[in-house]
């Protein structure tokens, strides 16, 4: 299996391009997504106001849509940014945060994926469950109440029905891509209790799109780097606050090695 060379390769495209990374995301996880890219060796930027998205994502690698603290005019951002990014074709990356939990999210979640078919699609088991399903199907706020497990048929069925890379992400993350499915099983439950670190998995995702063009081998390394990383980070910490600060060093100080010893693929 080639996937661990692939995943390598792309860090080091990362590391020297040094892609920029446009983001339109919450407000909590600016500064931990920012400071995850950075890690990896991309250069994040945030910025949603809509006189300047189509500027921004003009001369970014792939741009990250994500919606965890929704409002009117940041939708207007969103679907400005995506509008340019898909004219230009650049990879788009989308978090549908919380979709399920209340009908402006799902209304707003469902839409975006029926105007833009963004490229990959990340979410948690509950989220993405939301998306492929029906109206009545609830999210707990941003919180995964389901197993990936339990997610990977909803995964299937939006990736066939819209031609994209879904990733659901938990105790095994499952990377879909129509008939093709990859399973990582690496990680730690305790990065479940860190905030924003399903938003960073989707921003690395961006990262990787942005070297990649192959998206659902993008989609992979992002998770496996994720994982691999936040199990390193657990050997160290004590609990999450010591685990997010792990969790950057170790994004920061992957070696090869790392990839082909560590990746449960
Ligand atoms: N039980 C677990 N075991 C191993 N890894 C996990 C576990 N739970 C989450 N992870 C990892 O943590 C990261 C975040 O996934 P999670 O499903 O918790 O995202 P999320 O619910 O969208 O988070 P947030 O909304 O706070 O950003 C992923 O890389 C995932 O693989
Ligand atoms: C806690 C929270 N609320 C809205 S977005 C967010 C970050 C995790 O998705
Ligand atoms: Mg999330």
């Amino acid at each position: 299996m080639k996937t661990y060379a692939n995943i390598w390769q792309d860090i080091v495209r990362i590391r020297e391009k040094k892609p920029l990374i446009h983001n339109i995301t919450n407000m909590v996880v600016m500064n931990a997504t920012a400071n995850a890219l950075l890690a990896l060796g991309a250069s994040p930027v945030m910025a949603h106001a809509p006189e300047e998205v189509e500027d921004m994502t003009g001369i970014a690698g792939a741009l990250v849509i994500n919606m965890g603290t929704l409002d009117a005019r940041w939708v207007t951002s969103m679907k400005k940014a995506a509008l340019h990014a898909k004219k230009l074709g650049k990879p788009v990356v989308f978090d549908p945060v919380g979709v399920g939990a209340t009908a402006y999210r799902t209304q707003v979640a469902k839409a975006f994926l029926e105007e833009f078919a963004p490229d990959i699609v990340r979410g948690n088991a509950s989220e993405i469950m939301a998306l492929a399903g029906a109206n009545g199907l609830t999210t707990k706020g941003v919180d995964s109440s389901h197993t990936a497990e339990a997610a990977h048929e909803a995964a299937k069925e939006l990736s066939e029905g819209h031609g994209i890379v879904v990733v659901v992400s938990g105790s095994t993350d499952y990377i879909v891509y129509k008939e093709k499915i990859a399973q990582i099983r690496n990680g730690m439950p305790m990065m479940a209790q860190v905030t924003g670190m399903g938003c960073t998995a989707t921003a690395l995702c961006a990262a990787f799109a942005a070297v990649n063009p192959d998206y659902f081998e993008a989609a992979v390394g992002a998770m496996g780097v994720m994982g691999i990383s936040g199990e390193n980070a657990g050997k160290l910490a004590s609990g999450p606050g010591s685990l997010y600060v792990h969790f950057l060093d170790s994004l920061y100080q992957l070696e090869e090695k790392d990839i082909l010893k560590g990746l449960k693929i």
